[in-house]
Protein backbone atom coordinates (compact mmCIF):
# COMPACT_ATOMS: atom_id res chain seq x y z
CA UNK A 1 0.00 0.00 0.00
CA UNK A 2 1.50 3.35 -0.89
CA UNK A 3 1.30 6.41 0.36
CA UNK A 4 -1.60 8.54 -0.26
CA UNK A 5 0.44 11.34 -1.54
CA UNK A 6 2.09 9.02 -4.13
CA UNK A 7 -1.42 8.22 -5.78
CA UNK A 8 -2.52 10.26 -8.70
CA UNK A 9 -5.65 11.55 -7.45
CA UNK A 10 -6.37 13.05 -3.51
CA UNK A 11 -6.62 10.12 -1.31
CA UNK A 12 -7.61 10.00 2.27
CA UNK A 13 -6.76 6.52 4.31
CA UNK A 14 -8.20 8.02 7.29
CA UNK A 15 -11.51 8.41 8.76
CA UNK A 16 -10.30 12.27 9.78
CA UNK A 17 -8.60 12.95 6.68
CA UNK A 18 -11.36 11.92 5.13
CA UNK A 19 -13.82 13.89 6.80
CA UNK A 20 -11.79 17.05 6.48
CA UNK A 21 -12.06 17.16 3.31
CA UNK A 22 -16.15 15.67 2.85
CA UNK A 23 -16.83 18.83 5.62
CA UNK A 24 -14.92 21.52 3.22
CA UNK A 25 -17.61 20.48 0.47
CA UNK A 26 -20.23 20.79 2.60
CA UNK A 27 -20.01 23.65 4.44
CA UNK A 28 -19.13 24.95 0.76
CA UNK A 29 -23.04 23.89 -0.06
CA UNK A 30 -21.84 21.08 -2.44
CA UNK A 31 -23.67 18.03 -3.03
CA UNK A 32 -21.42 14.57 -2.45
CA UNK A 33 -21.86 11.18 -4.50
CA UNK A 34 -20.15 8.02 -3.10
CA UNK A 35 -19.57 4.74 -4.72
CA UNK A 36 -18.54 2.25 -2.08
CA UNK A 37 -15.79 -0.65 -3.65
CA UNK A 38 -13.83 -3.43 -3.06
CA UNK A 39 -11.32 -2.16 -5.85
CA UNK A 40 -9.81 -3.99 -9.10
CA UNK A 41 -12.08 -1.56 -10.75
CA UNK A 42 -13.60 -2.29 -14.18
CA UNK A 43 -16.17 -0.27 -16.50
CA UNK A 44 -18.82 -1.31 -14.14
CA UNK A 45 -17.18 0.62 -10.93
CA UNK A 46 -16.86 3.44 -13.73
CA UNK A 47 -20.61 3.62 -15.21
CA UNK A 48 -20.98 4.06 -11.20
CA UNK A 49 -18.86 6.85 -10.80
CA UNK A 50 -20.74 8.47 -13.96
CA UNK A 51 -23.94 8.27 -12.25
CA UNK A 52 -22.83 9.68 -9.04
CA UNK A 53 -21.04 12.32 -11.42
CA UNK A 54 -24.00 13.65 -12.88
CA UNK A 55 -26.13 13.37 -9.49
CA UNK A 56 -23.54 15.46 -7.32
CA UNK A 57 -21.06 18.14 -7.35
CA UNK A 58 -17.93 16.18 -5.72
CA UNK A 59 -17.24 12.14 -6.15
CA UNK A 60 -15.89 9.57 -3.38
CA UNK A 61 -14.79 6.26 -4.43
CA UNK A 62 -13.79 4.08 -1.50
CA UNK A 63 -11.69 0.99 -2.22
CA UNK A 64 -11.72 -1.95 0.93
CA UNK A 65 -11.79 -5.32 0.68
CA UNK A 66 -14.46 -5.21 3.76
CA UNK A 67 -12.94 -8.79 5.64
CA UNK A 68 -16.20 -9.27 7.67
CA UNK A 69 -17.95 -10.31 4.63
CA UNK A 70 -15.78 -13.26 3.31
CA UNK A 71 -16.78 -16.03 5.27
CA UNK A 72 -13.03 -18.00 6.52
CA UNK A 73 -13.22 -20.46 3.06
CA UNK A 74 -13.59 -17.84 0.99
CA UNK A 75 -11.38 -15.85 -1.14
CA UNK A 76 -10.71 -12.54 0.75
CA UNK A 77 -6.67 -13.68 1.16
CA UNK A 78 -6.46 -14.06 -3.34
CA UNK A 79 -8.97 -10.84 -3.72
CA UNK A 80 -7.79 -8.94 -6.45
CA UNK A 81 -5.49 -5.64 -4.74
CA UNK A 82 -4.13 -3.22 -7.64
CA UNK A 83 -4.52 0.28 -5.71
CA UNK A 84 -2.23 2.07 -7.95
CA UNK A 85 -3.92 0.89 -11.28
CA UNK A 86 -7.47 1.90 -9.70
CA UNK A 87 -6.09 5.30 -8.92
CA UNK A 88 -4.75 5.83 -12.06
CA UNK A 89 -8.73 5.31 -13.03
CA UNK A 90 -10.45 6.78 -10.60
CA UNK A 91 -8.14 10.13 -11.57
CA UNK A 92 -9.29 9.43 -15.42
CA UNK A 93 -12.73 9.68 -14.63
CA UNK A 94 -12.21 12.98 -12.44
CA UNK A 95 -12.93 11.20 -9.04
CA UNK A 96 -12.60 13.74 -6.03
CA UNK A 97 -11.11 11.82 -3.64
CA UNK A 98 -10.41 8.33 -3.19
CA UNK A 99 -11.20 6.75 0.30
CA UNK A 100 -9.26 3.75 0.70
CA UNK A 101 -9.02 3.09 5.07
CA UNK A 102 -6.77 0.27 7.01
CA UNK A 103 -8.39 -2.22 8.33
CA UNK A 104 -7.33 -1.66 12.26
CA UNK A 105 -9.14 1.88 12.24
CA UNK A 106 -12.41 0.08 10.32
CA UNK A 107 -12.13 -2.56 12.70
CA UNK A 108 -10.36 -1.80 15.90
CA UNK A 109 -9.93 -4.63 18.22
CA UNK A 110 -12.88 -3.54 20.94
CA UNK A 111 -15.26 -3.16 18.38
CA UNK A 112 -18.09 -4.90 19.07
CA UNK A 113 -21.15 -3.87 16.57
CA UNK A 114 -23.06 -5.59 13.60
CA UNK A 115 -25.64 -4.36 11.58
CA UNK A 116 -27.83 -7.07 10.52
CA UNK A 117 -30.88 -6.30 7.96
CA UNK A 118 -33.34 -8.79 8.72
CA UNK A 119 -36.26 -10.48 6.06
CA UNK A 120 -34.50 -8.90 2.84
CA UNK A 121 -31.22 -11.28 3.57
CA UNK A 122 -33.35 -14.49 4.79
CA UNK A 123 -33.09 -16.01 0.60
CA UNK A 124 -30.56 -16.30 -1.96
CA UNK A 125 -27.12 -15.65 -1.38
CA UNK A 126 -28.15 -14.82 2.24
CA UNK A 127 -28.76 -18.77 2.81
CA UNK A 128 -25.14 -19.53 0.69
CA UNK A 129 -23.02 -16.71 1.98
CA UNK A 130 -25.12 -16.97 5.83
CA UNK A 131 -22.97 -14.49 7.08
CA UNK A 132 -22.00 -11.99 4.06
CA UNK A 133 -24.73 -9.42 4.00
CA UNK A 134 -24.21 -9.10 8.07
CA UNK A 135 -20.68 -8.09 6.77
CA UNK A 136 -21.73 -5.97 4.12
CA UNK A 137 -24.12 -3.96 5.85
CA UNK A 138 -22.16 -3.34 8.93
CA UNK A 139 -19.31 -1.59 6.55
CA UNK A 140 -21.82 0.04 4.29
CA UNK A 141 -23.52 1.57 7.64
CA UNK A 142 -19.75 2.49 8.73
CA UNK A 143 -19.14 3.80 5.20
CA UNK A 144 -21.85 5.55 4.78
CA UNK A 145 -21.76 7.35 8.12
CA UNK A 146 -18.16 8.11 8.01
CA UNK A 147 -18.73 9.56 4.18
CA UNK A 148 -21.90 11.45 4.99
CA UNK A 149 -22.93 11.75 1.06
CA UNK A 150 -26.01 13.00 -0.86
CA UNK A 151 -26.11 9.86 -2.73
CA UNK A 152 -24.47 6.93 -2.98
CA UNK A 153 -23.96 4.53 -5.87
CA UNK A 154 -24.26 0.86 -5.64
CA UNK A 155 -24.83 -1.57 -8.84
CA UNK A 156 -28.09 -4.02 -9.73
CA UNK A 157 -25.45 -6.71 -9.98
CA UNK A 158 -25.09 -7.52 -6.97
CA UNK A 159 -28.98 -7.30 -6.71
CA UNK A 160 -29.45 -8.23 -3.18
CA UNK A 161 -27.22 -6.21 -1.84
CA UNK A 162 -29.00 -3.07 -3.22
CA UNK A 163 -32.03 -4.36 -1.64
CA UNK A 164 -29.96 -4.86 1.63
CA UNK A 165 -28.46 -1.32 1.27
CA UNK A 166 -31.84 0.37 0.48
CA UNK A 167 -33.12 -1.10 3.65
CA UNK A 168 -30.55 0.08 5.85
CA UNK A 169 -30.23 3.58 5.09
CA UNK A 170 -34.52 3.46 5.70
CA UNK A 171 -34.44 2.15 8.93
CA UNK A 172 -31.62 3.56 10.21
CA UNK A 173 -32.72 6.89 8.94
CA UNK A 174 -29.14 7.79 6.90
CA UNK A 175 -30.78 10.13 5.02
CA UNK A 176 -28.74 9.15 2.21
CA UNK A 177 -30.55 8.56 -1.70
CA UNK A 178 -29.34 4.59 -2.39
CA UNK A 179 -29.48 4.83 -6.50
CA UNK A 180 -29.32 2.04 -8.27
CA UNK A 181 -27.11 1.47 -11.39
CA UNK A 182 -27.44 -0.66 -14.17
CA UNK A 183 -25.07 -3.55 -14.71
CA UNK A 184 -22.56 -3.54 -17.38
CA UNK A 185 -21.65 -6.21 -19.36
CA UNK A 186 -18.90 -7.77 -21.57
CA UNK A 187 -19.51 -7.89 -25.08
CA UNK A 188 -20.51 -11.95 -24.58
CA UNK A 189 -23.11 -10.78 -21.92
CA UNK A 190 -21.44 -11.70 -19.18
CA UNK A 191 -21.48 -9.53 -16.29
CA UNK A 192 -18.33 -7.35 -15.36
CA UNK A 193 -17.23 -8.74 -12.29
CA UNK A 194 -13.82 -8.13 -10.65
CA UNK A 195 -14.12 -12.32 -9.98
CA UNK A 196 -14.14 -12.96 -13.80
CA UNK A 197 -10.48 -12.19 -13.44
CA UNK A 198 -9.77 -15.73 -11.56
CA UNK A 199 -11.83 -17.62 -14.91
CA UNK A 200 -9.95 -20.08 -16.32
CA UNK A 201 -10.20 -19.55 -20.52
CA UNK A 202 -12.06 -23.03 -20.63
CA UNK A 203 -14.42 -21.44 -17.55
CA UNK A 204 -15.00 -17.96 -19.37
CA UNK A 205 -16.22 -20.03 -22.39
CA UNK A 206 -18.87 -21.49 -19.67
CA UNK A 207 -19.44 -18.69 -18.19
CA UNK A 208 -20.58 -16.82 -21.71
CA UNK A 209 -23.43 -19.08 -21.24
CA UNK A 210 -24.73 -17.73 -17.86
CA UNK A 211 -26.41 -14.52 -19.49
CA UNK A 212 -27.53 -16.15 -22.56
CA UNK A 213 -29.83 -18.51 -20.34
CA UNK A 214 -30.54 -15.89 -18.19
CA UNK A 215 -31.93 -13.53 -20.91
CA UNK A 216 -33.82 -17.15 -22.84
CA UNK A 217 -35.21 -18.04 -19.04
CA UNK A 218 -36.66 -14.07 -18.34
CA UNK A 219 -38.42 -14.59 -21.77
CA UNK A 220 -40.38 -17.49 -21.00
CA UNK A 221 -41.12 -16.23 -17.43
CA UNK A 222 -42.48 -13.03 -18.98
CA UNK A 223 -45.38 -15.76 -20.32
CA UNK A 224 -46.55 -15.61 -16.94
CA UNK A 225 -47.19 -19.78 -16.96
CA UNK A 226 -45.94 -21.70 -14.26
CA UNK A 227 -42.02 -20.65 -13.26
CA UNK A 228 -40.89 -24.00 -11.84
CA UNK A 229 -40.44 -26.25 -14.81
CA UNK A 230 -39.15 -23.31 -17.07
CA UNK A 231 -36.12 -22.72 -14.06
CA UNK A 232 -35.66 -26.44 -13.83
CA UNK A 233 -35.08 -26.28 -17.94
CA UNK A 234 -32.96 -23.69 -16.78
CA UNK A 235 -31.09 -24.95 -14.40
CA UNK A 236 -30.20 -28.23 -16.75
CA UNK A 237 -29.04 -25.78 -19.49
CA UNK A 238 -26.45 -24.13 -17.49
CA UNK A 239 -25.12 -27.69 -15.72
CA UNK A 240 -25.51 -28.89 -19.84
CA UNK A 241 -22.98 -26.00 -20.49
CA UNK A 242 -20.50 -27.02 -17.97
CA UNK A 243 -21.21 -24.92 -14.64
CA UNK A 244 -20.16 -27.39 -12.01
CA UNK A 245 -23.30 -26.16 -9.84
CA UNK A 246 -26.17 -23.87 -9.48
CA UNK A 247 -26.51 -22.83 -6.30
CA UNK A 248 -29.72 -21.17 -7.03
CA UNK A 249 -32.20 -19.74 -10.22
CA UNK A 250 -35.03 -18.14 -8.83
CA UNK A 251 -38.06 -16.14 -9.43
CA UNK A 252 -38.41 -13.75 -7.00
CA UNK A 253 -40.68 -10.35 -6.11
CA UNK A 254 -38.60 -7.32 -7.58
CA UNK A 255 -38.87 -5.55 -4.20
CA UNK A 256 -39.17 -7.98 -1.33
CA UNK A 257 -37.37 -11.14 -3.23
CA UNK A 258 -40.31 -13.23 -2.09
CA UNK A 259 -40.19 -16.44 -3.96
CA UNK A 260 -42.58 -16.29 -7.20
CA UNK A 261 -44.60 -19.20 -8.45
CA UNK A 262 -45.02 -16.92 -11.44
CA UNK A 263 -44.52 -13.64 -12.91
CA UNK A 264 -47.81 -12.09 -12.23
CA UNK A 265 -45.60 -8.70 -10.91
CA UNK A 266 -42.48 -6.89 -11.31
CA UNK A 267 -40.21 -9.58 -10.83
CA UNK A 268 -36.24 -10.82 -11.22
CA UNK A 269 -34.71 -13.71 -11.76
CA UNK A 270 -31.35 -14.45 -10.13
CA UNK A 271 -28.67 -16.34 -10.34
CA UNK A 272 -26.31 -18.09 -8.38
CA UNK A 273 -23.39 -20.71 -10.53
CA UNK A 274 -20.38 -22.07 -9.95
CA UNK A 275 -17.78 -22.78 -13.06
CA UNK A 276 -14.42 -24.76 -11.93
CA UNK A 277 -13.48 -22.68 -8.00
CA UNK A 278 -15.34 -19.27 -9.35
CA UNK A 279 -18.96 -17.72 -8.31
CA UNK A 280 -20.81 -15.99 -10.31
CA UNK A 281 -23.74 -13.98 -9.81
CA UNK A 282 -25.92 -12.60 -12.07
CA UNK A 283 -30.06 -10.95 -12.43
CA UNK A 284 -32.76 -9.56 -14.83
CA UNK A 285 -35.47 -8.19 -14.43
CA UNK A 286 -38.59 -10.20 -15.94
N1 LIG B 1 -20.90 -5.19 -13.96
C1 LIG B 1 -21.28 -4.26 -13.10
N2 LIG B 1 -22.10 -3.27 -13.49
C2 LIG B 1 -22.51 -2.32 -12.61
N3 LIG B 1 -22.12 -2.28 -11.32
C3 LIG B 1 -21.29 -3.25 -10.88
C4 LIG B 1 -20.83 -4.28 -11.76
N4 LIG B 1 -20.02 -5.09 -11.04
C5 LIG B 1 -19.99 -4.59 -9.79
N5 LIG B 1 -20.74 -3.49 -9.70
C6 LIG B 1 -21.00 -2.71 -8.48
O1 LIG B 1 -19.81 -2.10 -8.05
C7 LIG B 1 -19.86 -1.94 -6.63
C8 LIG B 1 -18.62 -2.51 -6.05
O2 LIG B 1 -18.62 -3.92 -6.28
P1 LIG B 1 -17.36 -4.83 -6.14
O3 LIG B 1 -16.17 -4.00 -5.86
O4 LIG B 1 -17.67 -5.98 -5.27
O5 LIG B 1 -17.17 -5.32 -7.64
P2 LIG B 1 -17.49 -6.66 -8.31
O6 LIG B 1 -16.94 -6.60 -9.67
O7 LIG B 1 -18.94 -6.97 -8.09
O8 LIG B 1 -16.64 -7.64 -7.49
P3 LIG B 1 -16.96 -9.11 -7.11
O9 LIG B 1 -16.38 -9.90 -8.20
O10 LIG B 1 -16.26 -9.14 -5.82
O11 LIG B 1 -18.43 -9.30 -6.93
C9 LIG B 1 -21.13 -2.66 -6.16
O12 LIG B 1 -22.15 -1.69 -5.99
C10 LIG B 1 -21.42 -3.57 -7.32
O13 LIG B 1 -22.79 -3.91 -7.42
C1 LIG C 1 -20.67 -2.60 -1.06
C2 LIG C 1 -19.29 -3.17 -0.80
C3 LIG C 1 -18.22 -2.17 -1.24
C4 LIG C 1 -19.16 -3.34 0.73
O1 LIG C 1 -17.91 -3.89 1.04
C5 LIG C 1 -19.10 -4.53 -1.48
O2 LIG C 1 -19.99 -5.46 -1.01
C6 LIG C 1 -19.13 -4.43 -2.98
O3 LIG C 1 -18.08 -4.08 -3.53
O4 LIG C 1 -20.17 -4.70 -3.60
N1 LIG D 1 -19.83 -7.69 -4.97
C1 LIG D 1 -20.21 -8.09 -3.63
C2 LIG D 1 -19.02 -8.32 -2.82
C3 LIG D 1 -18.77 -9.74 -2.47
O1 LIG D 1 -19.10 -10.65 -3.24
O2 LIG D 1 -18.22 -9.99 -1.40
Amino acid sequence: MSDAETLPLPAARSIAALRQTVQSWRTAGLRIGFVPTMGALHAGHLSLVELARSRADRVVVSIFVNPTQFAPHEDFTKYPRQEMADAAKLAAFGVDLLYAPVVEEMYPAEAATTVVVDVVTRRLDGVFRPTHFAGVATIVAKLLNQVRPDVAVFGEKDYQQLLVVKRLAADLDLGVEILPGPTVREADGLAMSSRNAYLSPEDRAIAASLPATLQLVAAQLKGGGDAAPILDAGRSQLLKAGFREIQYLDLADAQTLEPLARADRPARLLVAALVGQTRLIDNVAV
